[in-house]
């Protein structure tokens, strides 16, 4: 099937490789002349593992193309919409701009019967909202939510979890759907669950669903704030209740919170537009799983401060980790550079590692120092914080090896990725998050 891929970046990108790998002819198009003649050419313009494969093969088959140009979408049977929906600047609301625009530019190429899928994440009725737009022309809109995670976005578009289309209803929508059952043949045939909605369920299951993550996660950071009075063990907790089916050890790492392009900015999102339904009380709870996520930064900064010695200035710290999870160099809202820039903040001499997301720091924060070696950030730190839990510090380094670097033997485990016990064997003092 002919496809068009509106927006080109972490989703945009894979998604039309992902599709151009399992047959479909597909023409990714982005209004960034950079991102799209990097893309053209087969090589990925961010970090992300497969996807550089699965570009070079759909361009060098002659299935995947991309240009800025937005004529090219004409004689797609399916356009994909998925352009950034980001924070509002002066507020919690996203800001909608991009897919309006985007919507707007789309309309004069569509034919009857096309079916315009929405991918971004977007306020619940935005669906309803863009709707006569297309419907001018005899398209028909649907909501298509992306579920993917970056270190894993190639594999999770390819074989997802679930596929969750929002159509409208009657004879247009369930064609509609069909069409977009064709798109996922491979996941549809294997028994993928394809799930047909109304379009605001469809939106709101992707809002919902980022909540829900964010509350897993923020849960067990509460616990870890209080097995820090107690002294009890965040970490034994996490498993034993993990244990429980009904519960699930997944999404349950207590450690400095988090971060990235999505789940910070969707829970705002989700509040901003219930209160605007007049439901705001309904997610109230979403502001204070805000506030206790970043919280857990306020309090990998206290560590480091109270271990050395109630100041951190001119003291030399070694941030290991930039990007807000590894497998990814994406550092939008970023725990990692955010507990960084702190200690930079409080007067630190602040040094910076992490394998892939150096370029995307230096760009937003030229003040701090970076190094891509490991070991040059830990050479003659006096505390090191491990803050993004890449295997190059989690599996990789070892208290024995770090002693040959630094005669500084304080480490901050800001994701709870280390064996607390073999560094307080080697002598160093080390500091979790809820943990002893
Ligand atoms: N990054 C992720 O893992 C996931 C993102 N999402 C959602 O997908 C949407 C996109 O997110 P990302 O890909 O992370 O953002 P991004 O910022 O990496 O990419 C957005 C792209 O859209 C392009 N763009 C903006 N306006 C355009 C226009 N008028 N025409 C064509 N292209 C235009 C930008 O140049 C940029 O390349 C957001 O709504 C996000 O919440 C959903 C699931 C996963
Ligand atoms: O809407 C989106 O964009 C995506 O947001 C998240 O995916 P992603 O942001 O790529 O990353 P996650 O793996 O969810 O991690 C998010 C943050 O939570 C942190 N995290 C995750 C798990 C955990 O147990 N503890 C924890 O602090 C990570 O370090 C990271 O900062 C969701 O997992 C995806 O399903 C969704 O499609």
């Amino acid at each position: 099937m002919r496809l068009s891929v509106v927006g080109c970046g972490y989703l945009g990108a894979v998604h039309a490789a992902a599709m151009a790998s399992i047959g479909h002819e597909v023409v990714g198009i982005d209004v960034d002349a950079v991102k799209v003649a990097a893309l053209a050419e087969g090589r990925a313009p961010f970090f992300e593992p497969g996807l550089g494969e699965i570009l070079s093969e759909g361009i060098a088959s002659g299935r995947l193309s991309f240009t800025t140009d937005m004529a090219a979408a004409k004689g797609a049977a399916v356009h994909f919409v998925g352009v950034g929906t980001p924070q509002q600047k002066d507020g919690y609301a996203a800001d909608l701009t991009y897919v309006h625009a985007a919507v707007d530019a789309l309309v004069p190429f569509l034919s009857p019967g096309d079916v315009v899928a929405g991918k971004s994440t977007v306020p619940v009725g935005t669906a309803a909202d863009l709707t006569p737009r297309v419907a001018a022309t005899g398209a028909t809109l649907v909501w298509n939510p992306e579920f993917l995670r970056e270190g894993w976005a190639v594999q999770d578009t390819i074989d997802p979890d679930r596929l969750v289309v929002g159509v409208p209803a009657g004879d247009e929508g369930a064609r509609a759907a069909d069409i977009l059952r064709d798109v996922y043949h491979p996941a549809v045939g294997k028994g993928t669950p394809f799930l047909v909605t109304d379009l605001a369920t469809a939106e709101l299951v992707k809002v919902a669903a980022n909540a829900f993550l964010a509350t897993k996660i923020s849960f067990i950071n509460a616990m870890a704030e209080i097995a820090e009075v107690t002294g009890a063990d965040v970490t034994q907790l996490a498993d034993a209740i993990g244990h429980d089916a009904r519960i699930g050890r997944r999404f349950l790492g207590a450690g400095i919170g988090f971060g990235g392009g999505c789940l910070p900015k969707d829970i705002r999102a989700f509040s901003a537009r219930a209160e605007e339904l007049g439901r705001g009380e309904s997610v109230a709870f979403l502001r204070e799983i805000d506030a206790i996520n970043m919280r857990r930064r306020d309090r990998a900064v206290d560590l480091v401060v109270q271990s050395l010695g109630g100041t951190v200035y001119g003291k030399r710290v070694a941030v290991l980790g930039a990007a807000f999870k590894p497998h990814s160099d994406d550092i939008r809202d970023s725990p990692a550079l955010d507990v960084a820039v702190r200690l930079k903040g409080l007067g630190a001499d602040v040094i910076v590692t992490d394998p892939e997301a150096i370029d995307n720091s230096r760009r937003i924060h030229p003040q701090l120092d970076y190094t891509p070696h490991r070991d040059d950030a830990i050479r003659d730190a006096e505390a090191v914080v491990v803050v993004t839990e890449w295997d190059e510090y989690r599996k990789d380094l070892t208290p024995q090896h770090a002693s040959t670097l630094t005669a500084g033997r304080i480490i901050i485990d800001g994701r709870n990725c280390l064996d607390a016990t073999a560094w307080r064997t080697a002598g160093w003092t080390y500091h979790g998050m809820g943990r002893p």
